[in-house]
């Protein structure tokens, strides 16, 4: 499956009409139409509507499209499903999984879907939030669910409520689940995102929390508000010094291997696999970044 740049996942609630329509101008790498708790029960056909009706009218760019439809047991999920499918979604957010039938039932429907609208079995895409202790204890099943899944991602509102605690500013209440949830996606080959940050003017707390989960390995973490994706983007940007270290790296390595060796001193460092894996990532980033040319070499401001 393609790697994509998954920093910036931005929840647009389906039923606000402007911010549905405006959604692609903020440079999200992905627009997550919300048809669940954002939207209240008495406008879940509306919002469903509008939102198919974005997806064939609204030029979204280059961003992944995804929908976070509703809970598998509730009365709207099927049309949900029928709906987004037939709209061409790329990726179907199913929240509060806590199995992994849950998945494979959400994949059994989407498949249904395909069938029914002509569309090639197996084009559209999954991920699963975990929002609760029991989806934490199972997350490596659920990761493992299907070849359609893209990443997990950590729903700390409910999870917290779950366990009968809240968000503090140190996180320690979210860590259990976020080293859950990133080696669950790390051992399946998948993506892991961090939950939202809701309050929208703690700047510092913002900040804080996504140099965290940028540290632990989160390939990137859900928004609520377009103020937040700068901000993470400019945390996971590589910086010049890795970009250059990385191109030390590579340049290292390919002198190792014309002497015959996967292992390499550089400036006093062992160069081998492991670090010339970390360098390679630190590339797709500063290429997908725009940091870098076609011919590999750090594109200065
Ligand atoms: C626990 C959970 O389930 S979380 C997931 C569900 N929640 C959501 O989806 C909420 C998404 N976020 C929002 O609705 C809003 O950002 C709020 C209510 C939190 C704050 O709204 P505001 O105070 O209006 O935000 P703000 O003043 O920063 O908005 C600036 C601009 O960005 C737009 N905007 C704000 N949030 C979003 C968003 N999530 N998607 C698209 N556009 C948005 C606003 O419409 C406004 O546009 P305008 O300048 O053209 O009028
Ligand atoms: O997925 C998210 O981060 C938002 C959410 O539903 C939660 O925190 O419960
Ligand atoms: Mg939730």
């Amino acid at each position: 499956m393609e790697e994509r740049l998954r920093r910036t996942m931005m929840f647009v609630p389906g039923n606000n009409s402007g911010m549905v329509k405006d959604a692609g101008v903020y440079g999200a790498d992905s627009i997550m139409f919300d048809l669940e708790d954002s939207v209240s029960m008495d406008q879940k056909d509306a919002a469903r509507i509008l939102v198919y009706e974005a997806l064939q009218t609204q030029d979204y760019g280059n961003a992944e499209l995804v929908v976070r439809v509703n809970g598998i047991d509730s009365p709207f999920f099927r049309s949900d499903v029928f709906a987004m499918v037939k709209a061409g979604i790329q990726v179907i957010r199913l929240p509060k999984v806590e199995s992994a039938q849950m998945m494979k039932d959400l994949v059994s429907t989407i498949e249904e879907a395909e069938k029914k609208f002509g569309i090639k079995v197996g084009t559209t895409h999954v991920m699963a939030a975990i929002e609760s202790a029991r989806g934490v204890m199972k997350c490596l099943e659920i990761a493992e669910s299907s070849d359609r899944m893209i990443g997990l991602a950590l729903s700390a509102e409910d999870y917290t409520t779950d366990m009968k605690t809240h968000r503090y500013p140190d996180g320690a209440e979210l860590e259990f689940a976020r080293n859950m949830i990133l080696h669950a996606a790390r051992a399946a080959g998948i993506a892991a995102f961090d939950t939202v940050f809701t309050n929208m003017n703690d700047i510092d707390g913002f900040m804080c929390e996504t140099k965290h989960i940028h540290q632990l390995g989160f390939d990137g973490k859900s928004l609520v508000n377009p103020r937040q994706i700068d901000m993470v983007n400019s945390v996971f940007v590589p910086t010049k010094k890795e970009i250059e270290n990385a191109l030390d790296v590579e340049a290292a390595i390919e002198e190792a291997k014309t002497k015959g060796s996967g292992v390499i001193s550089m400036n006093g460092q062992m160069v081998d696999r492991p670090v010339v894996l970390r360098a390679q990532r630190v590339m797709r980033l500063a290429k997908a970044s725009h940091l870098i040319n076609e011919e590999g070499e750090y594109i200065e401001e």
